[in-house]
């Protein structure tokens, strides 16, 4: 599991820690671990050349004894000081080592640009001349390396208000940020790697399932199981309006954990469902969890999805079937899957509001309607009324086409009814639901059945690594 921290928790376990530490042993764990990582990412260190883009705090400090430690290995570092306060004894350290001070023109021949602006004491934004600088190496072509966060994101939240670095890498330490984990911050960090500066951390404010964590949540069938005790999931959707959002939710939930699926909605689209899919039961009955929703269009019987959400059965309640929420019911068990338009209209805020601020709107509707909320997109954020939130960080781009929510609301229907509570099913739904599309995109453009055409495949993968 990724673990990720806010900026206070860092600042506070590095104070714990330094207490019992020499003097500037943290700064040089953190610019071993950074040297380390740059060499490998310029596939060697002896002639490369390195640019540090320094500013004036620590970032600058771990970015110059990382380029003094380059440059006693045969690099040729030099330092672009965007701000005469830069980290002194850095400096020093590092034209002792036989790097130079220069400016930003350097970059016209640099291998890499070091990204030493701002770290976890920065404001969102970037002052002109770093914001030159980063110009200068993307213009140039320079991937540009991050020290502990891409400059100019807000770390705590993940949302880029104003001009930020795009990273190839980012090399951060101790353990992850928010922004690392929550769009739009975390497409700016490129790959994240973890240098362990030894603090000792109190419990994360988000973190993201790894493969292990799938694997550990899954639920199996055991030896013993039945089609019952599997877990049977009722689904609610599809209109004459909508007859496909039925097939494709049943797809989604077929390729879950569930021993049955029954579906419940007109004569005409059960039809229609039971054509692609003969192992389904039509019609009423005992049911361990609800999938409601997708493509429900104006057929929306509302007292009775209220009564159902009122009811004991865990429920994912997606699409059109949002609009029974209110803040007045008590809740335990639902798992509400919008995207940022339909979280917007429950919130009564623009969806431009939401895709800015992500993680804080999820958390807003957990509280608001105390429920858990799968939040869909480019990083999917699962928040629980209680305040734990999770991210999935291995989405793609492919996810992005008609019906690949249907599929979601049925593989997270068919989670809750083999088990799984609201956080652990939206998590491991989406999960899976990003490998699906991963999968699937190997063999061209994908559509929302071929998502769930990939889902076993993509789970067994999952299931058998052994990483
Ligand atoms: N505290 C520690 O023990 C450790 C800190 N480390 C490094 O230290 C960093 C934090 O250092 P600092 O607290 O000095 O803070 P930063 O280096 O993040 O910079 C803060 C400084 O930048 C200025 N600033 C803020 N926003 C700005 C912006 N948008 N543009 C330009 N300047 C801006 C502030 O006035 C402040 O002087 C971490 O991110 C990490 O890289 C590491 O060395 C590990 C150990
Ligand atoms: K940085």
């Amino acid at each position: 599991m990724r673990r990720a921290h806010t900026v206070e928790q860092v600042r506070s376990a590095e104070a714990d820690l330094m207490a019992r530490l020499p003097e500037g042993t943290l700064m040089q764990r953190a610019a071993g671990g950074l040297a380390v990582a740059l060499g490998n990412f310029m596939g060697g260190v002896y002639g490369r050349r390195v640019v540090l883009l320094v500013g004036s705090g620590d970032n600058g400090g771990d970015a110059l004894y990382a380029g003094e430690k380059l440059a006693r290995r045969g690099a040729q570092v030099t330092a672009v000081l965007l701000s005469d306060k830069a980290h002194p004894a850095g400096v020093e350290a590092l034209r002792l080592a036989g790097g130079r001070i220069g400016d930003a023109d350097e970059l016209a021949h640099a291998d890499v640009a070091v990204d030493g602006i701002v770290g976890i004491g920065g404001r969102p934004g970037l002052k002109p001349e770093a914001l030159a600088a980063v110009r200068r190496a993307e213009q140039h072509g320079v991937p540009i390396v991050a020290v502990d966060v891409p400059s100019g994101v807000d770390v705590d939240t993940g949302e880029t208000p104003a001009e930020h670095v795009r990273a190839a890498l980012t090399v951060t330490f101790g353990t992850h940020k928010v922004c690392h984990l929550i769009d739009p911050a975390a497409s700016a960090c490129g790959p994240v790697h973890l240098v362990d500066i030894g603090l000792d951390l109190p419990d994360p404010a988000a973190t993201a399932l790894q493969g292990p964590d799938i694997r550990a949540l899954y639920p199996v069938p055991r030896g013993e199981s039945d089609k019952y005790s599997r877990g049977v999931l009722g689904l609610l959707a599809g209109s004459a309006q909508y007859p496909g959002a039925a097939v494709i939710a049943t797809s989604g939930a077929l390729a879950g954990p569930v021993g049955m699926v029954r579906y419940v909605g007109p004569d005409a689209v059960a039809a229609e469902v039971r054509a692609e899919h003969p192992e389904i039961v039509a019609g009423e009955g005992r049911v361990q969890a609800w999938a409601i929703g997708s493509g429900l269009g104006d057929e929306l019987d509302l007292p009775r999805i209220r009564a159902l959400l009122d009811a004991e059965e865990p429920v994912v309640l997606d699409a059109d079937g949002l609009k029974a929420l209110d803040e007045s019911g008590d809740h335990d068990g639902i798992l509400a899957t919008p995207h940022a338009g339909e979280l917007g209209r429950l919130l009564g805020v623009e969806r431009s509001a939401i895709e800015a601020e992500r993680l804080k709107y999820a958390r807003v509707a957990a509280e608001r309607f105390d429920v858990t909320f799968l939040l869909k997109g480019s990083t999917t954020v699962v928040a629980a009324p209680d305040g734990q939130v999770r991210v999935n960080t291995n989405g793609t781009p492919w996810l992005a086409t008609a019906g690949s929510g249907d599929v979601l609301a049925g593989l997270c229907g068919a989670l809750l009814a083999a088990g799984l509570n609201p956080l652990d099913a939206g998590s491991v739904g989406a999960y899976l639901h990003a490998a699906a599309a991963r999968l699937a995109s190997a063999y061209g453009p994908v559509t929302a059945m071929r998502i769930a055409g990939a889902l076993p495949e993509a789970t067994r993968r999952i299931l058998d690594r052994r990483d």
